[in-house]
């Protein structure tokens, strides 16, 4: 009699399961986070994988957009972010807001912030008084045009950062422009998150900027020249629903050409978009 209803139990259970996992398969969810602002972000300095910490503003940005995730009512039930700490102590504040810090969590470089090369360390007003806000902009926003290198003297230099050195065969000269942060974020993106997402999961991804850029240039399929006007603001979940072959569902309110919907007041968001934008004047 037991085992009967044991199994009979069991296999109800297994239903249902497999119901709630193939409802999930329909629509997935994703949210990306970029890390609240960097001292660096603050000084108004290149950054890049400089590994700079979160100002107290970003602290309290990071934990604000946690709030928000949880008010949404969204459950990530995996997290990915990159090897700096900025992306990382964003995560955590998420991850403590939402009360989900139990959930495995993920690091790469592969998306980590964009390299920025010779500029890093650079205050960005300084180097628009030397070169011109043209060719800054260039540096700082066109897809294929990579800001000067560095070299291995340099400490910027990725074989100079244990974290770094032995994780790929660094070329001598270094930088990367948004198309070549596209060559690795978007391998990464199919090999490791979109798996994730496939077999039913909500993805949390705190990260940066310009690695950011990459992701959602491929997800929402924004071409070359549309792509150097779109800034990410800190701080600022952006909620993606996508479909069965992961292709976005286009929400209500967002902020074309994105189609993902960015949680928070909409005027307060617009003004970090442009803060970030006018770090260059
Ligand atoms: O300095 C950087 O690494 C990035 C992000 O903070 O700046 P920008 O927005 O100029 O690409």
């Amino acid at each position: 009699m037991f085992s009967v209803s044991k199994s009979s139990s069991l296999l109800a259970h297994r239903v249902a399961f497999t119901r709630s996992f193939a409802g999930a398969r329909d629509k997935h969810t994703l949210v990306l986070v970029r890390h609240g602002e960097s001292t660096w972000n603050l000084a108004n300095k290149f950054t890049g994988w400089y590994d700079c910490p979160l100002s107290e503003k970003g602290h309290v940005e990071a934990a604000e957009g946690g709030r928000l995730i949880n008010d949404a009512g969204i459950k990530p039930n995996i997290a990915f972010t990159s090897l700096q700490k900025r992306a990382i102590r964003t995560l955590w504040h998420v991850l403590e807001e939402t009360n989900r810090m139990w959930i495995p969590t993920i690091k790469s470089w592969k998306i980590n912030e964009r390299h920025y090369g010779g500029l890093q360390g650079l205050d960005k007003q300084e180097t628009v008084d030397k070169y011109g806000k043209d060719q800054v902009l260039t540096w700082r926003r066109s897809y294929d045009i990579p800001p000067p290198t560095v070299d291995k003297t340099s400490e910027h230099h990725p074989s100079n950062d244990e974290r770094y050195a032995d994780v790929a065969d660094w070329p001598e000269e270094f930088t990367e422009s948004l198309a070549t942060t596209l060559d690795r974020v978007v391998p990464y993106w199919e090999s490791e998150i979109a798996p994730e997402l496939k077999s039913g999961k909500t993805v949390l991804i705190a990260a940066h900027g310009n690695s950011l850029r990459a992701l959602v240039k491929h997800l929402d399929g924004i071409d070359e020249s549309e792509i150097s006007n779109l800034n990410i603001p800190t701080g600022t979940p952006l909620v993606y629903e996508l479909d069965e072959n992961l292709k976005p569902i286009p929400q209500a309110g967002s902020f074309l050409p994105l189609t993902g919907r960015y949680l928070g007041d909409q005027d307060a968001i617009r003004n970090r978009i442009e803060g970030v934008k006018n770090q260059t004047k």
